[in-house]
């Protein structure tokens, strides 16, 4: 087959002629490969996020090989290569400040190749972000595998959630209910085997959103890494990504506005992170696809909260997978309209042919529209009002009722690290009626918007007994986490929000039902202080810090580089040699 064409982009290296033909096919050689690899078979890329340094992800090389075992199945010849393997419980300053990179050298990487499809191994929070927006700007037929949820985490014959019992050991711990001894033990008995969070927390969100979108297959999101299920669901993808390849189904057409009004469902409806938000806008600009933050609100109002999951509620990943997982969800959204029934997905068929028979097999874990978890309204919402002129979200599922609207004094806060500073003092002047603001903490400022705004409560009120306060925050949260805090706001402090004005005393206002946070002071008085305001010194001359300040986006943006919005296709026509 040397010379022919057949249609795939991997002939124009593997079915070249003479030296560069030579070139290509020869080093290969080198694995083992015999030359009936280069007969004009699909050449499939397996782009794997595994590293020791990704807990969550760091089996997904057993994965891959399960993967591999599908292309060759089905005629296709699987390339395993690396993507950075982004672990959100170890990277400094945040995971989100590579997310981006792991976005820019995935895509490159794909673009280079001789590929003609991919199958994008994720599993830890950006990883899935990352690996679709790359996927999405070369627009390769792909298909995303994630690596699956940890079993249930088991302490003391309770049930506990990773992320979710960090905050309440944490708490325990300040307050003496728990020694160190004991809370060593209890954080290992919280991760008990390979896999991400399994929480609801923001890796199996974003599992549950990629499957949402059309993007994995059905059922694919809450298989526990450790469940044979698993590798048998990644075989299959190994062998459909030769049938898309055939059938040239790329991101593009999976992607459409549709699919992302179907995910945000989705996400309602299971009570996911507000990371989906970041990650969803900045998919939607990789592909030209309209998306605001209102069109969260707006497309979220209608939807129930189903699923009773750890951190709105009790259960975890595991109850779900054997509750009917995610396919359970889409089948009620779709027959309650609730869901863009025939949207295409991987499979080539409808998104709502593919989960027609899903079956629920616990109502406690997967409740119905009718009698549901939490009521329609209730989950993410978009603030707006002069604190942020470009927006901001709560969790309403994560939030205190008593303080869905709220008035109180502002402490506001120049980092996180001014207020861990203070927060532990016995005579922090802090009530719970006051409003705790972190900033600096978006974007630019932190950079890379880490995971910091739902910061613990000063240990002097833990000690009397207050849950909760309202936090106003530039950053994000952790998907797992809960509390009053108000996220993303933008602009962002560092790029001279209204945030950065706000002093110790003003007065915020938050009302949820109303949409809104602001502070009560006048626009004349806004004015003064925005003219006195003098932006950070850019801390960062050189180095991919300076790169990520530079270019980095508004979180109601998506948080992409500027020069990453839109696709760039696959198209390389130069030779290497
Ligand atoms: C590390 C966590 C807990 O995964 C967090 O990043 C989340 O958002 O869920």
């Amino acid at each position: 087959m040397t010379g022919e064409t057949n249609g795939l982009r991997s002939r124009a290296w593997f079915g070249a002629t003479g030296r560069t033909g030579m070139a290509h096919r020869s080093w290969m050689r080198n694995q083992g490969f015999g030359q009936e690899v280069f007969d004009g078979r699909p050449v499939i890329g397996i782009a794997t996020t595994w590293s020791e340094l990704a807990p969550c992800n760091a089996h997904l090389h057993r994965v891959a090989e399960a993967v591999k075992r599908g292309v060759w199945q089905a005629g296709g010849f699987p390339l395993e290569f690396p993507a950075l393997a982004l672990g959100e419980s170890l990277l400094r300053p945040t995971a989100m400040f590579y997310r981006n990179l792991l976005a820019m050298e995935a895509e490159e990487m794909m673009r280079a190749n001789p590929l003609d499809g991919t199958v994008l191994l994720s599993g830890c929070d950006k990883t899935t972000p990352g690996l679709l927006m790359a996927a999405a700007s070369v627009d390769l037929p792909s298909v995303m595998v994630t690596g699956g949820p940890m079993l249930n985490g088991k302490y003391r014959g309770q049930d506990v959630g990773s992320g979710t019992h960090v905050w309440k050991f944490e708490e325990d711990l300040k307050t003496g209910k728990m020694t160190q001894e004991e809370c060593y033990f209890a954080e290992g008995c919280m991760a008990r085997s390979n896999g991400h969070c399994m929480t609801m927390g923001t890796a199996s969100t974003m599992a549950c959103v990629a499957e949402a979108l059309g993007m994995q297959l059905p059922g694919s999101a809450s298989w526990p890494a450790v469940d044979a299920r698993r590798y048998e669901i990644a075989q299959e993808a190994g062998r459909r990504i030769v049938g898309m390849v055939e059938e040239d189904l790329r991101p593009s057409r999976i992607l459409t506005r549709e699919a992302f009004e179907n995910a945000i469902r989705a996400n309602a409806a299971i009570g996911g992170s507000t990371n989906a938000i970041v990650h969803l806008l900045a998919l939607a600009r990789r592909l030209g696809v309209q998306l605001d933050l209102a069109d969260f609100d707006g497309l979220a109002r209608p939807v129930p909260t189903l699923v009773n999951l750890m951190p709105s509620g009790k259960y975890l990943m595991e109850d779900f997978c054997y509750a009917g997982g995610l396919p359970v969800v889409l089948r009620q959204l779709a027959e309650a309209g609730l869901l863009h029934s025939e949207q295409i997905t991987v499979t080539g068929k409808a998104i709502a042919d593919n989960n027609a028979q899903a079956e629920c097999f616990n109502r406690e874990v997967i409740t119905t529209i009718e009698e549901p978890f939490q009521a329609a309204g209730t989950g993410t919402a978009v603030l707006s009002g002069n604190l942020a002129p470009n927006g901001a979200v709560i969790k309403q599922s994560a939030v205190s009722p008593h303080l869905l609207k709220h008035e109180g004094r502002a402490l506001v806060f120049d980092s996180p690290e001014d207020y861990h500073a203070v927060s532990e003092d016995p005579d922090m002047d802090v009530d719970e009626t006051d409003v705790l603001v972190i900033r600096y903490a978006g974007p630019k400022g932190y950079p890379g918007m880490p995971e910091v705004s739902n910061v613990p409560l000063p240990t002097k009120l833990l000690k009397a007994g207050v849950t909760d306060m309202v936090r106003v925050c530039d950053g994000r949260m952790s998907g797992t986490a809960y509390g009053t805090v108000v996220l993303h706001v933008s602009p962002e402090a560092a790029v001279g929000g209204p945030l950065a004005l706000v002093q110790t005393g003003d007065r915020i206002t938050l009302d949820v039902p109303a949409r809104s946070i602001s502070v009560d002071v006048s626009e004349e008085e806004l004015d003064r202080r925005r003219a006195a305001w003098r932006a950070p010194e850019q801390k960062y001359k050189s180095g991919y810090a300076w790169l990520y300040t530079t270019h980095v986006t508004q979180a109601h943006e998506g948080v992409d580089f500027d020069f990453l919005t839109g696709s760039r296709g696959h198209e390389v026509p130069r030779e290497s040699h």
